[in-house]
């Protein structure tokens, strides 16, 4: 499994904490930056991991701001990405189990470092159920083709 990260500055300290935890995994992931404290501007962060993920050149992205809002809105703007903004091991799971997120959004200002460890753990680890999942899963994608 290949993981693409980024953040804006809202996240950088909790996306090295995530990075840390990626090494500990042994999970390979590629970072997307930003590499300095400056201010910047999520969608030019969720951009690189979203375009990764749809193309399917990574398997999987996480994304990180002050809330997780802003970044997880611009990278649902992207075809084929189901990005989940989530604050708890619950939707962590049933995420993945239920709408097949190919993305993972947190807020560093929202929670602290050990249940986001936690939240990345438990979404890496759950599969997609299929089922009945696949067809509401099909019809986002009819809805995005939709607008096209
Ligand atoms: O949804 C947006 C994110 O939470 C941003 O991280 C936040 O808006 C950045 O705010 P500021 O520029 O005040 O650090």
């Amino acid at each position: 499994m290949k993981i693409a990260i980024s953040s804006d500055h809202g996240g950088n300290n909790l996306r090295k904490e995530i990075m840390a935890l990626l090494d500990e995994l042994a999970i390979s992931y590629e970072d997307f930056g930003p590499q300095s404290s400056d201010s910047v501007d999520y969608p030019d962060y969720a951009r690189p991991v979203a375009e990764r993920v749809a193309s399917g050149e990574f398997d999987k992205g996480i994304l990180i701001c002050g809330t997780g809002i802003g970044i997880s809105i611009a990278a649902n703007k992207f075809k084929g990405i189901r990005c989940a903004l989530v604050h708890d091991t619950f939707s962590a799971k049933a995420t993945r189990n239920h709408n097949d997120s190919n993305i993972l959004a947190m807020g560093e200002r929202v929670i602290g470092a050990g249940l986001a460890r936690e939240i990345v753990t438990t979404w890496l680890n759950a599969e997609f159920e299929g089922g009945r999942h696949i067809r509401r899963v099909e019809k986002i994608s009819e809805i995005e083709e939709q607008q096209q």
